[in-house]
């Protein structure tokens, strides 16, 4: 666990980035630091490899005090990407991951450096490019690439996928997820898109000016009980729409499956989409928004329809849970 323990950062000009921050990031976890510009997410993050020194409290890993460790020995635990990747421009793909691991063996850090790229969806082919022969996605996968290369168990992640185009960006986004689901690094992440925090977090720390606090919670918590109007006004307007993440459908009432084909099995013939009892209320109606009927079809476990639900269906729904 990673902890803040009344943390002040004022900067020699005077400016107070951080003021007394509490903050409890636990193990195997991506915590997410949101907010405005210039709250002071970078220089909270920055304080946990020791890139900024805090002038008050302490950040501890594991009850361990930071300054207890030289900063490279500190980092050499620590992972660290940024907006752009920050990759060396005349380093081929494969050196800009080496330029990390002290691995055991010249061939098995390029045995392994080739093994990162491709868990993070780079065919090995790329390894000889130099950065600027990469889109922006690409880069971006290199630099988690190079700090995933000495396999530390903390991340720290500025901006990680900001720079590129949104579609792009969800595809990092997922691809990353699945990754952390198997490796369950101890994550902070910055951002200042909501939509971000709430994918990737499974805490979001939402940041005010001057490094305060505002709220701490489960994506879900921000959503549906923000602490007070910054919150509310920060995770938007459309906050019940995202909240719809959270809830499964299994609360509809089916209708019957009036016009819907079904094959000999029981299962749908030309509709635009279907859904189980599990899936989030949000796919339901972004289903049956995009359906040229405005509708969309369950199904059961073997894919054979159990009924029939219309966008108001969710839309009532969802005025009766408010
Ligand atoms: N080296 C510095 N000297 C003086 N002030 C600084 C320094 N670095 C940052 N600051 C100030 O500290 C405050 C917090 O900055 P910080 O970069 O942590 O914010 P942020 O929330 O990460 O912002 P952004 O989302 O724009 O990156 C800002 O007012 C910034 O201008």
């Amino acid at each position: 666990m990673i902890t803040f323990e009344a943390v002040r950062k004022q900067f020699p000009d005077g400016t107070v980035a951080v003021d007394d921050l509490d903050l409890e990031l636990p193990t195997g976890r991506i915590t997410v630091f949101v907010g405005p510009s210039g709250c002071g997410k970078t220089t909270s993050l920055r304080m946990i490899n020791r890139m900024v020194e805090p002038t008050g409290g302490a950040v501890r890993i594991d009850g361990e005090d930071v300054r207890s460790k030289p900063p490279a020995e500190l980092r050499r635990g620590i992972g660290y990407v940024i907006q752009h990747a920050g990759l060396f421009p005349h380093k081929t793909v494969l050196d800009n991951v080496l330029t990390v691991p002290k691995l055991v063996g010249r061939g098995r850090e390029r045995s392994r450096a080739l093994e990162l790229l491709e868990r993070v969806g780079l065919p090995t082919a790329f390894a000889d490019r130099y950065p600027a022969q990469l889109s922006g996605g690409q880069q971006q996968r290199v630099g988690v690439a190079r700090a995933l290369a000495a396999d530390p168990p903390v991340m720290l992640m500025d901006e990680p996928f900001s720079a590129v185009d949104p579609i792009v960006r969800h595809q990092l986004q997922e691809e990353f997820l699945r990754l952390q689901g198997d490796l369950g690094k101890t994550i902070a992440l910055v951002t200042h898109d909501i939509d971000e925090a709430v994918v990737l977090g499974d805490r979001i720390a939402v940041f005010r000016e001057g490094g305060h606090l505002a709220q701490v919670g489960s994506p879900e918590e921000l959503l549906t009980r923000p602490a007070d109007d910054f919150v509310r006004n920060f995770v938007g307007r459309d906050r019940g729409y995202r909240g719809l993440g959270f809830r499964t459908a299994d609360g509809l009432v089916l209708r019957p499956l009036d016009g819907v084909r079904l094959d000999e099995a029981g299962r749908p013939l030309d509709v635009d989409g279907t859904f189980r009892a599990g899936d989030s209320l949000r796919v339901v109606l972004d289903l049956t928004l995009t359906s040229r009927t405005g509708t969309a079809v369950q199904v059961d476990g073997d894919g054979r329809a159990t009924g029939l639900v219309h966008h108001h269906d969710v839309a009532d729904l969802l005025a009766e849970r408010r």
